[in-house]
């Protein structure tokens, strides 16, 4: 279990994270999402130690890393796919954290295996692949088979077989009762990856939810309609109480589709199009973080 209570970090002016608070439990993985700079890898970084927070506290196990005594039996995070010695082979670079920490050789092994890095262990990290290094990074997290898991953007330069594999091996950790938190910009990895997200934009926790939650409640229950005579349709759904906005058709809130077939019937317009649009992570996300994220694209005709 991971718990972040009130956590904070300035740089300077940056409120990189800003009062955050969740709760990574065990038996569940965690997608931890947000915009570009919302300050995800600076909470897992302090989480981990490797920051020290302005105020507030991460606890991992009940105690602050640093607490503990076997850091690696309790945590194992996966925060930058290119931190390796570069002079060290895979195998090397192993066998030093493991010696370190006093993890068995034969554990060695096992990560190389269970990460498919086993064929290349006696190269060194300088010439792989960043799907390589992801995998390394994750054989690294894994030595001290630890309770929890912190993974910064796993799938990065993955493969789609290697995707497949992290959506599998992050489903099974999680599987075997550990809290496995896990970064990603890829929203349809983390919809089949996470039971349960917590959203940064800003620094600030704007949702904390289990995943089917999150999406549901994004859900606007809005109806898309095209028909003979929009104008005159979209006139007779406003009278009827119903919400409209132009959208290549019509965007109707407010009024089911039956109720909406029935007025276009009663006022002579054929509709040509119905679609009840299922929502996505992917849609809830956008709707939540719209006015939260700090690198914006500007749509090319506004371009001058
Ligand atoms: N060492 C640092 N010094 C100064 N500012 C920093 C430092 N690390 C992060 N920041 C700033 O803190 C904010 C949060 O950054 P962070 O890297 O945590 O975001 P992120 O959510 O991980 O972003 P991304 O998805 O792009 O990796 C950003 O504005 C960033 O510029």
């Amino acid at each position: 279990m991971i718990e972040v209570a009130s956590l904070s970090k300035s740089y300077g002016s940056v409120r990189a994270v800003d009062d955050a608070s969740f709760t990574v439990r065990p038996g569940v993985v965690t997608g931890f999402l947000g915009p570009n700079g919302a300050g995800k890898s600076t909470t897992m970084r302090m989480i981990m130690g490797l920051d020290r927070p302005t105020s507030g506290t991460a606890l991992i196990c009940g105690r602050p890393i640093a607490e503990h005594r076997a850091p690696l039996a309790v945590v194992g995070a996966h925060l930058d796919p290119r931190s390796f010695t570069p002079g060290r082979s895979a195998r090397s670079h192993l066998s030093a954290v493991a010696a370190s920490n006093g993890i068995s050789r034969r554990r060695v092994d096992e990560v190389l295996e269970l990460t498919g890095i086993a064929s290349v262990a006696r190269k060194r990290p300088k010439g792989f692949s960043l799907g390589m290094s992801q995998r390394l990074g994750l054989a690294t997290a894994l030595l001290g088979d630890p309770a929890t898991l912190l993974l910064d953007e796993p799938v990065n330069g993955l493969d789609v077989d290697g995707v497949r594999w992290i959506r599998e091996l992050a489903r099974s950790l999680a599987a075997e009762g550990r809290a496995v938190l896990l970064s990603s910009h890829l929203m349809s990895e983390v919809e089949q990856t996470a039971d349960h997200v917590v959203v940064i934009g800003r620094g600030r926790i704007l949702a904390d939810k289990p995943l089917s939650e999150f999406v549901s409640a994004s859900d606007d229950g809005a109806v898309e309609i095209a028909s003979t005579d929009d104008a005159r349709l979209a006139q007779v759904l406003a009278n009827a109480g119903a919400s409209v906005a132009p959208l290549g058709g019509i965007a109707v809130s407010g009024l089911p589709a039956s109720r909406i077939g029935q007025l276009a019937a009663d006022a002579g317009v054929a509709l040509t199009r119905v679609h009840e649009p299922s929502r996505s992570l992917e849609d809830a996300y956008l709707a939540l973080t719209r006015d939260e994220v700090q690198y914006q694209s500007t749509p090319k005709e506004s371009v001058k």
